[in-house]
């Protein structure tokens, strides 16, 4: 089911004016901070009315100006995660979890024990909030909205209060939902690290409009992008299939344009998975490089060239179906005559690619 998004609304001296489709999967709305995220999330709960617009799920109408309709927040049918888990601490987690069921008049316990499970909660059911880890807090918030079976899963900055390694293993469990909530996920972010692990679809915010929105992996090879996302967080993600883990300590791993080798990653071989690769870690050879040390080595074609302000140079190659960008100096695209169309070899370094920077949660097949 596709959330669709068409919306104005004044706030003082800020104007949003958004229009973007929500498909299956998770839909990360990116953005400065003011860009207008929050504002949007609130439109679609039904807690800010848009001046004019419309907003619809699949072919429920929540919001039409023109038809006067205004679906009340509760009646929306909505699960909300904010940036804290807002447990209520009196009670248990068990009853935590059934209280999104309750509030949205449902009965029993519904898919309680499948929820716990997708989300490792099994265990602390019978805990109080206070003793729990602010990663575990979190993903009892995640399995209260989703108890109260939502046909939209709105999730505002989620990981935000975590430190780092409650992020990491709160993630997986993120990318398993995105694989099996079956309904759109409205999930804010300004992390690109984030973006690029759980989104299908990115829609980018500034100023309170759609700079542009696409498919993930589009828009993060996108090099008018690399402005919005910066120059060291700029980088593709692809998608990658284990072929095999060698006893030495690498993985080795399918993608579109030829092999890659990572240091050992945690995932059966034949999963897919995705991997984020920064521009700044890509090399860029004129002909196949030997007696390097870097495994990695594609064959790629030159799609396009993008100067900066600054000595840079962003480089968008085509590697297999895939898109890759890599940020050289000016010095160097001249040394090497690079040109669009040309033919060279990308490389990578298998320890330049973050194990954070590899995400599962991908159908097999
Ligand atoms: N009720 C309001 N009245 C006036 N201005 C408002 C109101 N609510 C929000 N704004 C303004 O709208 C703009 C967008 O705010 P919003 O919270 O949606 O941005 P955001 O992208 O979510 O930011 P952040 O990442 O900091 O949370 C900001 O400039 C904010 O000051």
């Amino acid at each position: 089911m596709t959330l669709s998004v068409n919306i104005k609304r004044r706030l003082g001296d800020f104007a949003l004016d958004v229009s973007f489709d929500a498909p299956d999967g998770v839909t990360v709305l990116f953005g400065r901070s003011g860009s207008g995220k929050t504002s949007v999330v609130n439109v679609v709960a039904g807690l800010l009315r848009p001046d004019e617009g419309r907003i619809a799920l699949h072919d429920r109408v929540l919001f039409d100006a023109g038809a006067g309709v205004d679906v009340p927040v509760h009646k929306r049918r909505l699960g909300y995660v904010f940036q804290e888990a807002r447990l209520f601490p009196h009670m248990s987690v068990r009853d935590n979890l059934l209280y999104g069921r309750k509030a949205s008049g449902l009965k029993g316990q519904g898919d309680l024990r499948r929820v716990a499970q997708m989300l490792g909660i099994e265990g602390l059911l019978d805990r109080r909030p206070a003793r729990l880890s602010g990663g575990e807090a979190q993903r009892v918030a995640i399995g209260r909205a989703l108890l109260s079976e939502p046909e939209i899963l709105l999730m505002d900055e989620p990981l935000a209060a975590l430190d780092a390694p409650r992020k990491a293993e709160i993630l997986p469990y993120l990318e398993r939902l995105r694989a099996e909530s079956g309904c759109p996920i409205i999930y804010v972010s300004h992390n690109l690290a984030e973006v690029a692990r759980l989104a299908t679809h990115l829609v980018v915010l500034e100023d309170g409009k759609v700079l542009k929105d696409g498919a993930v992996s589009d828009l993060l090879s996108d090099p008018s992008m690399v402005r919005v996302f910066g120059v060291r967080d700029a980088g593709s993600v692809l998608t990658a299939q284990v072929v095999d883990h060698a006893d030495d300590g690498v993985t080795e791993l399918k993608v579109s344009g030829g092999t890659l080798w990572l240091p050992t990653v945690p995932a059966e071989v034949g999963s897919h998975l995705r991997v984020r690769i920064l521009a700044q870690e890509v090399l860029i050879a004129a002909d196949r490089p030997v007696g390097l040390s870097a495994l990695n080595v594609l064959p790629v074609t030159v799609l396009s060239m993008k100067r900066g302000d600054g000595p840079g140079v962003i480089v968008q190659l085509k590697a297999g179906d895939d898109t890759l960008l890599a940020r050289v100096t000016r010095r160097s695209a001249d040394a090497l005559g690079l040109h669009e169309g040309g033919t060279c070899f990308a490389v990578l370094k298998s320890v330049a690619v973050a194990p954070a920077d590899v995400g599962g949660g991908l159908q097999s097949g």
